[in-house]
């Protein structure tokens, strides 16, 4: 505590030192890199937080640009439903770094959901569901478009509490536009992605709203990989579609196509079928977000207040 009250408190920069960083087990993996758990043990003697370290994959150089933005975007977020950003760690002299933020121990809401299906019930679905809607709000006050939202990137706090969790897709609309446009889009989680954004790598408060649609379909599938879209692996420009509610796409389609043939199904509006046993209202929740117009999708502020009132009405 002493040693505590000495330092500084860094307001937005608590900076981790490197040798201190001990690595305990992997979190998630994903293209670009990985989050591991560590513990941050500068006395040596194990009694260190426990903290989670997103790393970039060595040698990806384009992305340690993108990913001082990400940490520049996560310092400034201050939200209840939004994973607390800690600091950063710099090795091989600055020319690499790595994101520190908090540890929680429940981890993706995909694990979660699939291993606590007993404990969750609609009204428990219908929170964590209205708690992402307070996480996008507060996010779409500062103009970020969060652009991966998904399961796979929500946080379970505590039985009680989900949190939005990675940003690294994260863009800021320009102040003179309503959207941002990707110019290089890399792998993208299409099954996640509305139309507009398909067919025209353009992302929008809108298109957030329709990918919170298909984290709904999620969170009342249980996150049942079945009945889920998965994201595709793009093998040699051929597109392996495991089964799902997608099934109209599960052929072998030839690589771009598969994106092209999903905005026309999409088009002719084939949608998600409800998830088992999922409430009517909450498949109606799920449609409105997947309006193909964008203008015609709720924001999310009027989605919370519809969860809500659809909350009070679930009786258990
Ligand atoms: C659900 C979380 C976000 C997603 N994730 C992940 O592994 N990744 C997010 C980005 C991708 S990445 O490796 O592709 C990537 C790497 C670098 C740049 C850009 C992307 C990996 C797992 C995390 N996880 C299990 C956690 N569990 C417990 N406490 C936590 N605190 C913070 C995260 C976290």
């Amino acid at each position: 505590p002493v040693l505590r009250a000495l330092s500084p408190a860094q307001p937005d920069q608590a900076l981790f030192e490197e040798r201190h960083l001990r690595y305990i087990s992997l979190l998630g993996k994903g293209n670009f890199g990985s989050v591991e758990l560590c513990r941050y043990d500068p006395l040596g003697d194990n009694t260190g937080e426990l903290v989670a370290v997103k790393k970039l994959q060595p040698n990806k150089q384009s992305t340690l640009d993108d990913f001082k933005k990400e940490v520049k975007t996560l310092s400034v977020l201050h939200c209840d439903y939004i994973v607390k950003y800690r600091g950063v760690c710099y090795s091989m002299g600055r020319l690499s770094m790595s994101l520190v933020m908090e540890y929680l121990p429940h981890g993706s809401l995909i694990g979660y959901l699939e291993n606590n299906r007993h404990k969750v019930n609609t009204r428990r679905l219908l929170l964590f569901a209205s708690q992402i809607c307070k996480g996008m709000e507060y996010l779409q006050t500062l103009r970020y478009v969060h652009r991966d939202l998904a399961a796979r990137n929500i946080l379970v706090a505590s039985e009680s509490l989900v949190k939005i969790a990675d940003f690294g897709l994260t863009k800021i609309i320009p102040f003179d536009k309503e959207y941002y446009r990707v110019t290089q889009p890399g792998e993208s989680p299409i099954f996640w992605y509305a139309p507009e954004s398909i067919s025209e790598s353009r992302f929008s408060p809108k298109s957030d709203v329709w990918s919170f649609g298909v984290v709904l379909h999620e969170l009342f599938s249980y996150c049942n990989m079945n009945s889920n879209p998965k994201r595709v692996r793009r093998q040699c420009n051929t597109i392996v579609v495991p089964p799902s509610p997608f099934s109209p796409l599960s052929l072998i389609v030839q690589g771009p196509s598969i994106s092209m043939h999903l905005a026309n199904i999409l088009k002719t509006n084939w949608r998600l079928p409800p998830p088992p046993s999922c409430p009517l209202k909450v498949y109606g929740l799920m449609k409105e977000c997947w309006a193909y117009d964008f203008e015609e999708r709720p924001c999310f502020s009027s989605l919370a207040n519809e969860i809500e009132t659809i909350m009070q009405d679930e009786r258990e």
